[in-house]
């Protein structure tokens, strides 16, 4: 149903910067997109403009270049590096005589193509019907006006109509059947919360070596290579700690700037994964100099997850291309690991960040006393509840004197639960 880029396609990629200079790095990235969708790149057509414009995007100059060029080169496919509006994908269409992709669904089928869950196949092709809708939506009322006659109930509109009703049937039942495996995915959390198995997630761009530092942490082998969004399927591995209990470590999929919204919201349930985690590792590239930009994006991603409460440490991964880089350990100013610089493929700094993790896990324990009054029963009930209470005295006055030993992450959802705001913790903590 939804149209993919074939392997060797030959395509034209348009790249325009709107008030604002060409990015090389964009550049380089969108041409890598494409690449990594198995496109056949033939030029690059770059550009500049105040605003985009209504009927092209481009202007009408730059689009009859695009078109000279499509007919030059013989290209089968004009990849835009932007959202286009279902009428701006239309009027180019007609006006090339070619297919035309923007970047959301360039990024749409790359997550297609490397999809290998039953879970990851269904979140993707939730979020192409979504982007595909849309444009369905705007196709009918476009024939509409050209039709122009009121009451006219036209082949190619019924024709419309019956897709729109089989691509909405289609939405419902994939989401139906992403909300089960969600449900099952969330008994398995389940249990390994049970079993009191903290879980540390690997977020971060995509290629910042995620899956690379993951397998060398784990030994495990899962698929690393040098294109974007090699990992779609979050994988879950045991991880060996100096001096601590083993802890459940999650590798997932990469973020990317601009990143559609329909896979945000299709990828809602694998993220969530990533929120419930008691620590992220933020795996940055150290080597690429826009580094601080790309975690800016991260970051955003993480935020707009709802993932900004969870603690964080970061991995400067890949010191053996920073010239002068050694392994080290930042520290905050009460001596807390902030950041490791480590290289995944040497293995420099990997003691040092599993050292690290394990302190972070450790002092992400908290333990105190709490006094309830009697109207606090139900907080009472709910520490018993996630095993927090250690000790229990009973004043006098019919007041609780609770010990308890916690998560920080487990109060801190306790305190959500309950209206109490983060400050109640530090009543907790000795
Ligand atoms: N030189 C060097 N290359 C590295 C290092 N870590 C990873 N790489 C390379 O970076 C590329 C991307 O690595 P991956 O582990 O697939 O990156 P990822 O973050 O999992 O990427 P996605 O799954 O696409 O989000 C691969 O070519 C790795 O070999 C490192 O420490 N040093
Ligand atoms: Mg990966």
């Amino acid at each position: 149903m939804f149209e993919r880029p074939r392997a060797g396609e030959r395509a034209i990629l348009v790249h325009v910067a709107v008030n604002a200079d060409i990015e090389p790095r964009a550049l380089a990235e969108f041409e890598e997109l494409a690449a990594s969708a198995g496109a056949d790149v033939l030029a690059v057509i770059t550009g500049s403009r105040r605003a985009p414009d209504a009927r092209y995007f481009v202007g009408s100059g730059k689009a009859e270049e695009i078109r000279d060029r499509v007919a030059a080169e013989g290209a089968e496919l004009v990849i835009f590096d932007h959202e286009l509006s279902p009428s701006q994908e239309r009027n180019l269409e007609a006006l090339l005589q070619c297919r035309v992709l923007d970047r959301s669904g360039l990024i749409l089928d790359i997550f297609a193509q490397r999809a290998r869950s039953f879970e990851g196949k269904l979140q993707v092709e939730l979020a192409q019907l979504e982007h595909m809708a849309t444009r369905l939506v705007r196709g009918w009322t476009h024939l509409e006006r050209q039709k122009g006659g009121i009451g006219l109930r036209g082949p190619g509109e019924t024709q419309l109509e019956t897709d729109r009703r089989l691509l909405a049937e289609r939405i419902r039942q994939l989401k139906r059947r992403l909300a089960k495996v969600g449900r099952q995915r969330d008994q398995g959390r389940q249990s390994r919360r049970k079993a009191d198995r903290p879980t540390v997630s690997l977020v971060g761009y995509t290629n910042a070596g995620k899956s690379t530092l993951f397998n060398a942490l784990t030994g495990a082998e899962v698929y690393a290579a040098d294109q974007l969004f090699a990992t779609l399927d979050p994988t879950l591995r045991r991880l060996d700690l100096p001096n601590a209990e083993p802890v459940v470590i999650a590798d997932t999929v990469g973020f990317i700037a601009r990143l559609p919204h329909e896979l945000v919201a299709a990828f809602r349930s694998t993220l969530e994964e990533t929120i419930e985690a008691s620590l992220l590792l933020h795996v940055i590239d150290a080597a690429d100099p826009a580094r601080e930009e790309l975690a800016g994006e991260v970051e955003r991603v993480l935020g707009e997850i709802g993932a900004d409460a969870v603690p964080r440490l970061l991995v400067y991964n890949k010191i053996d291309l920073l010239e002068g880089a050694q392994a080290r350990v930042d520290r905050d100013a009460g001596g807390r690991p902030l950041a490791v610089w480590a290289s995944a493929t040497t293995g420099a700094g990997l003691d040092a960040l599993r050292g690290a993790i394990a302190e972070l896990l450790r002092s992400d324990t908290l333990r105190g006393w709490l006094e309830l009054g009697p109207e606090q029963a139900r907080l009472r009930a709910r520490l018993f509840d996630i095993g927090a209470v250690v000790n229990e005295q009973v004043n006098p006055d019919g007041h609780w004197r609770l010990e308890v030993s916690a998560s920080r992450k487990h109060l801190r959802q306790l305190g959500q639960l309950e209206g109490l705001g983060e400050d109640w913790m530090k009543a907790a903590g000795s």
